[in-house]
């Protein structure tokens, strides 16, 4: 029985693997963190994580970026792995993870869909093959209206993966509004769209001349990301300090 704790228990994420979780004979959340204390989860909550004290194998985190840092001092501390999918951090909270990983176990992942993480790889030999016949590469994600970063972890995810097949030749465009220029070769730009209840759609589109390759992904419940963090917490729970991600998962 693998022992979670839920980080932002009370959120859209939190409470989709909350449920999830009751029905898994292999899984439990012993304790969930949340800052809003406003559900009956069934397990202890608290609102301050220096406070929790709850024995667990692995703590799973879907919460805000403005409390990753108590996460990883508290995962350090206590010695629990951390699934972190919070997406919008900081370059310095992208370093502090990296530091953090030389003494706890972090798997780190944007999206924990099975399909996002098989569409980085596929991506790479796209890449290697269009990218050098000279076509453009722009990335467009689409997400509900309480999003608060932008864009998407994801969208960034599959820019960074095109980008290491390409030996880091592009550079990532958010926002043409402000030059009056044509867009350079080496540009790779990423849109982002928000509105209604939208899960999240992300297209990568390579367009050369008179032919659009499309890739898109849609995702029509956050269950797909919620099995893939439940997955992760399995795979984790007792892994060595070190740094992971969801193709240690997968496969
Ligand atoms: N990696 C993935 O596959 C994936 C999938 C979906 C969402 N996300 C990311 O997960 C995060 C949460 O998404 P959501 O839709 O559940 O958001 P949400 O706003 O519904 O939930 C976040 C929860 O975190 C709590 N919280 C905020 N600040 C906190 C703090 N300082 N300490 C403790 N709890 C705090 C909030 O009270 C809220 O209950 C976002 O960054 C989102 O982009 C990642
Ligand atoms: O709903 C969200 O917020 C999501 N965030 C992740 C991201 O930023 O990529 C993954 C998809 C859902």
């Amino acid at each position: 029985m693998v022992r979670i704790i839920m980080h932002g228990c009370n959120g859209k994420m939190g409470q989709v693997i909350t449920g999830l979780v009751a029905d898994d004979p292999n899984a439990q959340i012993v304790a969930g963190i949340d800052i809003a204390d406003n559900r009956d989860n069934g397990y202890p909550v608290f609102t301050d994580i220096k406070k929790c004290d709850v024995a667990a194998d692995v703590i799973v985190d879907f919460a805000a970026a403005v409390a990753v840092d108590a996460l990883l001092d508290y995962s350090v501390e206590k010695q629990i792995p951390v699934v972190l999918c919070t997406t919008g951090l900081s370059d310095e909270q992208l370093a502090k993870v990296k530091e953090c990983s030389a003494k706890v176990a972090i798997l780190k992942s944007a999206n924990m869909s099975l399909g996002i993480n098989t569409l980085m790889k596929l991506l790479k030999d796209a890449a290697n093959v269009f990218a050098p016949a000279g076509y453009d590469i722009e990335i467009v994600e689409k997400h509900h209206n309480q999003k608060v970063d932008a864009p998407s972890g994801t969208a960034i995810a599959l820019a960074d993966s095109i980008n290491e097949a390409r030996g880091g030749e592009y550079e990532y465009v958010y926002d043409r509004s402000q030059v009056r220029k044509k867009r350079d070769k080496k540009e790779l730009g990423i849109s982002a769209v928000r509105g209604g209840t939208i899960v999240g759609e992300h297209e990568v589109i390579f367009a050369g001349i008179d032919e659009v390759i499309e890739f898109k992904h849609t995702a029509y419940s956050k269950s797909v990301f919620a099995k893939g963090a439940v997955e992760a917490a399995k795979f984790l729970a007792g892994k060595p300090a070190g740094m992971y991600d969801m193709a240690d998962v997968i496969g």
